[in-house]
């Protein structure tokens, strides 16, 4: 007896638990079973996760002495403007301004969030922020994990261990933001895994990387749902508390040392919020300090709690032992109601203005519990550990260019999976390819005009159109998609930077060159159909030159859409100018419209279209005698796109020296404006030199611009 009393002593509360539940009726006693047994049956695999769920946390080992944290934030006051200033079109881009208006605009009233808050959270301790909404329980939380806005104007000191936090140190803190921000095609798997090869320092093997995304997902209770993806609006994935428990796994990777989340448990029902809250209690109980917001806890979350700070409007209206702030409110002349639970009733009271005046009166006169903010930190702790030196070598591991490169890179393939390679877009090429297809079905071989209302096709042949339309199709899809990579993704950057995981130049490197296998891929669907259907030139060289035109015409323009979608960063601005400006190179790309007045005509320069489509045609019909059933002086009109090719050959004539004269035929045989354009690979390389160095600029353009983006919106 003694024995089992003394195991049971030492059983842990999860083990405890664990076994109420899964204790079966007293065989011995079947009537007495019978009247208890509960109205539910058990199945196997309920068992099952129950032991996975709570045995498992115990697998994270505990933080060693020598790291552990105590964390203090002394007299924090934060400003931030009183009104809203509109971003404007392209936000972090304004000019600056001068004079009277810039004298006017310099100093933007401010608002006070926060007063003068005091306090600590020492490891093994849960300090839960509370407060009505709009109390400043963010901003401080955000203060303390320096993630708060550039703009939000901070006074007084935090420390770790009695020390401002160093870089290195930073990286021992976990912060767990209120959205889950996770990459929606992922496995809960995969997003563990990417983030552990990301985070943890190069000197640890890859299998023990992969041991540690096993333990921690072990140790939240979601090892059943590991191959399952996180999902989003249109695919369901994990359901709301699985999703917490992951973003809470992503920092526990790092095995912080403090720990800071906001919001864990807002949006699940009780009993999964009660779960959340169990965890941090275990990790706080294996060394951790553990901040956390509450919006409005049950009675049973509101028991888990250690330490409390109640704000209101800013203020510190209690900050304890969470289980003394009745007795505190009592002591204030606030008595708990019967049957009323301590926590809504003390948000009741947070709520109320009068209050804070008379807390603050109170707190001015006691300290609570002993908990003064000040002393806490130095005397047990300040033999604490300096980790500066240690970091150093892991930071520089995980902002190794390199490293970082290749995993962001599969990482980004594999959070398009369900974007580009998706059936639905397949099926699209494939529609699309066929009907064009069959709109021109064998056209292209036809060396005799067709009779058609456009002068150019009359000039160029019955298959212009055709390939204005290929080049068209690929290149509106590749821009308009792109426009929403970066602004869709830049949340998650910022928060991954904030956690020090890659430099800003990995992830735009590895999220560019991601997307050109799948840019290949599909298009090349679409390109072959209608290259055999419509019977365009049979010639090996002829197939190439105008797959390559057409692939790297869709690079250009998603280079476009890269560089309007990040300086607006609005996908909705972003569509808007972008309508606009395809629309515009459209017009003038040498098909629609013919004779542009000069003082406008230069626009078809910027065109990329422009040099796409001239590429295009010179491929097809270069070297190719078209004859006219029709007036010739129709064809003499469509002069321009000879000039037009003829221009962009001149300027490249140093470099290829095979610039071919055109042949006249008489007045029946028009030289198509290609054939005037000399050999195709000379003209080949010069689109391709024009279009890479066009693309490139692209690039570095929209890379400059979201790195303005990133410093502006980063913490200082
Ligand atoms: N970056 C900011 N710019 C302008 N105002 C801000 C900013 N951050 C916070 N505020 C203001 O500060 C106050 C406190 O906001 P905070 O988000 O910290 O409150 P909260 O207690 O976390 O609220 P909730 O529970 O609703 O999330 C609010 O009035 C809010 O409008």
């Amino acid at each position: 007896m003694s024995t089992e009393l003394s195991q049971s002593s030492e059983m842990t509360h999860s083990q405890r638990r664990l076994n109420t539940v899964l204790a079966g009726p007293d065989p011995e006693s079947p009537r007495r079973a019978l009247s208890e047994r509960p109205s539910y049956a058990i199945v196997p695999e309920h068992k099952v996760t129950i032991e996975q769920a709570d045995a498992a946390v115990d697998l994270l080992e505990p933080i060693k002495d020598e790291n552990r944290m105590c964390v203090e934030y002394t007299h924090v006051s934060a400003n931030v403007p009183a009104s809203f200033a509109a971003p404007g079109i392209f936000p972090g881009l304004s000019l600056p301004k001068f004079g009277k208006k810039a004298k006017q605009e310099s100093g933007p009233k401010m608002r006070r969030i926060l007063y003068d808050i005091t306090g600590c959270c020492k490891p093994g301790e849960v300090l839960a922020l509370m407060g009505p909404s709009g109390s400043g329980k963010t901003s401080l939380l955000s203060i303390i994990g320096d993630r708060a806005q550039s703009h939000m104007k901070r006074e007084g000191t935090i420390t770790f261990n009695g020390e401002p936090a160093t870089k290195g140190l930073k990286r021992h803190i976990g912060f767990v933001m209120q959205d889950d921000l996770l990459y929606e095609s992922l496995t809960v798997w995969e997003v563990l895994y990417y983030a552990a090869m990301l985070r943890l320092p190069r000197t640890m093997s890859h299998e023990a990387k992969k041991e540690r995304v096993a333990t921690v997902i072990r140790a939240l209770g979601i090892w059943t749902c590991r191959d399952t993806i996180i999902g989003g609006f249109f695919r369901k994935g994990i359901s709301g508390g699985e999703r917490k428990r992951v973003s809470i796994g992503h920092e526990l990777l790092i095995n912080p040392s403090v720990l800071l989340l906001d919001e864990p448990t807002s949006g699940l029902d009780s009993t999964t919020a009660m779960h959340v809250l169990e965890i941090l209690r275990q990790l706080a109980e294996g060394g951790r300090a553990i901040i956390t917001t509450i919006h409005q806890p049950s009675s049973r979350l509101f028991q888990t709690l250690d330490k409390l700070l109640l704000l209101s409007q800013g203020h510190a209206l209690y900050y304890g032992r969470a289980q003394l702030a009745d007795e505190y409110f009592d002591r204030l002349g606030y008595q708990l109601p019967y049957r009323v639970n301590v926590a809504d009733f003390i948000l009741d009271l947070a709520s109320a203005d009068f209050l804070i005046r008379a807390s603050e009166r109170y707190l001015a006169r006691h300290t609570i519990d002993g908990y003064s903010g000040g002393d806490t930190a130095g005397a047990e702790l300040a033999a604490a550990r300096d980790y500066a030196a240690d970091e150093s070598a892991d930071a520089a591991a995980s902002k190794d260019g390199k490293g970082s490169f290749r995993i962001l890179f599969i990482r980004a393939v594999r959070t398009r999976r369900f974007q580009t390679l998706s059936a639905q877009d397949i099926i699209q090429y494939v529609i699309v390819g066929l009907l064009t297809g069959c709109f021109w079905w064998q056209r292209g071989g036809h060396d005799t005009l067709a009779a058609s209302q456009d002068t150019l096709a009359l000039v160029c042949g019955a298959a212009a159109g055709l390939l204005f339309f290929e080049l068209m199709f690929l290149t509106f899809r590749s821009m308009f998609t792109a426009l929403f990579t970066f602004p869709e993704e830049y949340k998650m950057l910022l928060k991954e930077r904030a956690s020090g995981m890659y430099r800003l130049s990995a992830f735009y490197f590895a999220r560019t060159a991601s997307d050109l296998p799948m840019d290949f891929a599909v298009p090349t669907i679409f390109i072959v159909i209608i290259y055999f259907m419509a019977h365009l030139r049979y010639t090996a060289e002829a197939f190439f030159g105008n797959f390559f035109t057409v692939i790297l015409m869709g690079l250009v323009a998603q280079g476009f859409g890269l560089l309007l979608g990040t300086v607006c960063m609005n996908p909705k601005t972003a569509q808007t100018i972008a309508s606009i400006v395809v629309l515009a190179f459209t017009l003038v790309g040498g098909y629609f419209v013919r004779g542009i007045p000069a003082w406008i005509g230069w626009i078809r320069y910027l065109s990329f279209i422009y040099y796409g489509f001239g590429m295009l045609l010179h491929i097809e019909y270069q070297g190719r005698t078209i004859y006219s059933c029709v007036d010739p002086n129709t064809a003499a009109s469509s002069g321009a796109m000879s000039v037009q090719v003829r221009l962009l050959i001149l300027c490249y004539s140093l470099l290829f020296l095979q610039v071919g004269e055109p042949k006249a035929r008489g007045h029946r045989a028009y030289t198509s404006a290609a054939t005037s354009a000399g050999p195709t690979a000379a003209c080949s390389l010069v689109v391709i030199h024009i279009l890479m160095s066009l693309e490139f600029q692209v690039l570095g353009h929209s890379f400059c611009v979201l790195y303005v983006h990133a410093l502006l919106s980063e913490p200082e």
